[in-house]
């Protein structure tokens, strides 16, 4: 039978390559995305953790086994420590002054994630919860994972892929997959349906967010 994930991405399999394959995944290899674009991005990146932490936080509350609220948790925790140091690094580096990095004026598609992230954790579904994140880590290690590809200099551009590319980071993946494979299995039609409507609205985001920074 084929994975629930697998129809889901092949379902958007438009908007997954588009992003996976994008201008900004070639230039981040290189070390060559231009820094007011790599500034851009991850200005605005930067205010996704906050929803994104909530969701977890919803993923927790909702998942049906002990074991997954640990994932979930740890992983949690992963996010709230090394990866904000590099995001405070990437902003000292580029001389982004604080006001930007707490307060900068939100972009539409940034906007649209925040939305979208309150969206799943109110629905109160499991799976609409894991959709969501599910299309967060896995496109992220779609693209940062190319086996052999040497790392650019900058710390910039290669710690962005490190952080998505990582052992960790895959087995999260992998294991965050399986569980929306075995949610999805088990769910009826209607959560099924919506969990699939959610898991679109987040490839869609993610291709939009990639191309609204190239300006
Ligand atoms: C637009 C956009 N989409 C997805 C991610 C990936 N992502 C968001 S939070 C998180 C967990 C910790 O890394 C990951 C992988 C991103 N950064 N920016």
């Amino acid at each position: 039978m084929t994975r629930f994930t697998e129809m889901l991405r092949d379902e958007n399999s438009d908007d997954w390559n588009a992003s996976r394959n994008h201008r900004f995944v070639d230039e981040i290899f290189r070390g060559a995305v231009p820094a007011d674009v790599m500034r851009r991005y991850l200005v605005q990146d930067y205010q996704f953790i906050d929803r994104f932490v909530a969701l977890i936080g919803m993923a927790i509350a909702t998942a049906d086994t002990f074991d997954s609220r640990i994932r979930f948790a740890q992983f949690a925790a992963m996010i709230t420590s090394d990866e904000n140091t590099y995001f405070e690094r990437a902003f000292d580096a580029l001389g982004v002054p604080p006001a930007e990095r707490s307060h900068p004026v939100v972009s539409a598609p940034t906007s649209g994630f925040q939305t979208l992230m309150r969206d799943a954790a109110e629905s109160g579904h499991y799976a609409s919860c894991l959709a969501v994140l599910t299309v967060a880590e896995w496109l992220y290690l779609d693209w940062a994972d190319r086996p052999g590809a040497v790392l650019p200099g900058d710390f910039i551009h290669a710690e962005w892929i490190t952080l998505h590319n990582n052992d960790g980071f895959r087995s999260f993946v992998n294991w965050l997959r399986e569980e929306l494979d075995r949610v999805g299995e088990a769910a009826d039609d209607d959560s099924r349906r919506a969990a699939a409507a959610f898991f679109r609205r987040a490839v869609a985001l993610e291709r939009a967010f990639f191309d609204h920074i190239y300006v």
